[in-house]
Formats: structure tokens, C-alpha cells, sequence
């Protein structure tokens, strides 16, 4: 077995919670009536973000009672780590997308730069009409694209660290039930 760090355990006993279970459970719902309203009839393929889109993507389409595709995409740019460097592509899109409609899910839109490199791969491809649904917008003033503006925003948040729902700290407590801010950070 290898061991946890234990800084990890730490970071979570220390960490301030910003939404509760409830709270963001409440928020998904939300997103989940507008997104129905939305495209009940356009047919969407829906993409994770792995990996921090999973659990958003998770709980919602149990949410969306209409036909869609589900599907993923994986593009990365912290790598267990708490700043930002280049993005890499680990996988594209593998369907064709031209003419479809497109619904985008991730955890965080925080600088931008993982959905700035999304939405331009998905115009590359000949996406007719995209949406973007993101669980927490962070609020400050260093967004990469600040023409990128999410359609579904679940909550927004302050300019800290954060983790929880799909959101990681170095790899772990993208299980934690609420969003938890890390102490410091
Ligand atoms: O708005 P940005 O500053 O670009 O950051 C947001 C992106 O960063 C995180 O992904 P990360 O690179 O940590 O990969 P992960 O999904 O595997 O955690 C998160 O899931 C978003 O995709
Ligand atoms: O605050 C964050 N937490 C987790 N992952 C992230 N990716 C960008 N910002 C964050």
C-alpha cells in the first residue's frame, strides 16, 4: 500500500467550507432546470472535463430527462498542482462535431485557459452551437478569455484554492461532499 501524505488529511481537517452538501446539491438542480429549458431539443453530446468534470457531469444527467450522448474530453493544465502551466491535450473529442450541439462540463472556470482551448478545438471542429456548464465561477480579475462567459454557472466562489465535487487538491478531495476552501491558500 502507499501511504497517504499527510499533508492531505490535514488540508482537509483545516479547510474552510465555503458551500455545503446541500447547498451545491441545490445548485446543480438549478443548473439542471436551465439546461433542460435549454436543450431538451437539440439533441447534445454532452463532455466531461476529466477529470475534475466527472462528478458535476455525474449528477447532473440524471437530471436531464431527454435524449443526449455523453462523452469526454481531457485536457489539463495543474497536474496535482495548486498553479496553472500549459495545457496539454491528453484526449480530443473522438466524434465528429460538426453541426451538433455541444454542452461542456467542468468543475471550475478559474483563469480560463482549459475552456479557452476548448471552445476554439470545438469551433476547429465545426461545432453548430456550444454550451458551457461550470460547477463554481472564481471571482477575480485574471480570466484568460474574458469573452468566455459560461452559460450554466453553478455558484461563484472567492479567489481561494478550492476543492470538493469533482475539484482536487494535489490528486485528492475530489470526493469531499461541499466545496472547501484550503487554509492559506
Ligand atoms: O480555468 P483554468 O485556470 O484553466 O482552470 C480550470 C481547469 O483546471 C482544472 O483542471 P486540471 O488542470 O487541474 O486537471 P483535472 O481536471 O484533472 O484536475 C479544472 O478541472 C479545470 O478544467
Ligand atoms: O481552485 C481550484 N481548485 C481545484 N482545481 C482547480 N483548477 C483551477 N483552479 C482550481
Amino acid at each position: 500500500m502507499t501511504a497517504i501524505p499527510s499533508e492531505i488529511q490535514q488540508v482537509r481537517n483545516e479547510a474552510d467550507c465555503l458551500f455545503t452538501e446541500a447547498q451545491v446539491e441545490q445548485a446543480i438542480d438549478n443548473m439542471a432546470t436551465d439546461i433542460s429549458r435549454d436543450l431538451a431539443h437539440r439533441n447534445p453530446i454532452v463532455f466531461s472535463v476529466m477529470n475534475g468534470g466527472l462528478v458535476l457531469t455525474g449528477k447532473l444527467v440524471t437530471k436531464l430527462g431527454f435524449p443526449l450522448e455523453i462523452s469526454y474530453l481531457h485536457a489539463t493544465r495543474y497536474r496535482d498542482k495548486t498553479q496553472g502551466a500549459d495545457l496539454e491535450w491528453r484526449t480530443y473529442p473522438q466524434q465528429p462535431l460538426k453541426g451538433r450541439t455541444v454542452l461542456i462540463v467542468d468543475d471550475i472556470y478559474d483563469e480560463g485557459s482549459t475552456l479557452g482551448a476548448i471552445v476554439d478545438h470545438c469551433r476547429e471542429e465545426g461545432v453548430e452551437d456550444m454550451h458551457i456548464a461550470v460547477l463554481v465561477d472564481k471571482q477575480h480579475d485574471r480570466k484568460a478569455r474574458p469573452d468566455i462567459i459560461p452559460d450554466y454557472i453553478g455558484l461563484q466562489c472567492e479567489d481561494r484554492y478550492v476543492f470538493g465535487y469533482g475539484m482536487d487538491y494535489k490528486g485528492y478531495w475530489r470526493n469531499a461532499p461541499g466545496i472547501f476552501a484550503v487554509k492559506g491558500l
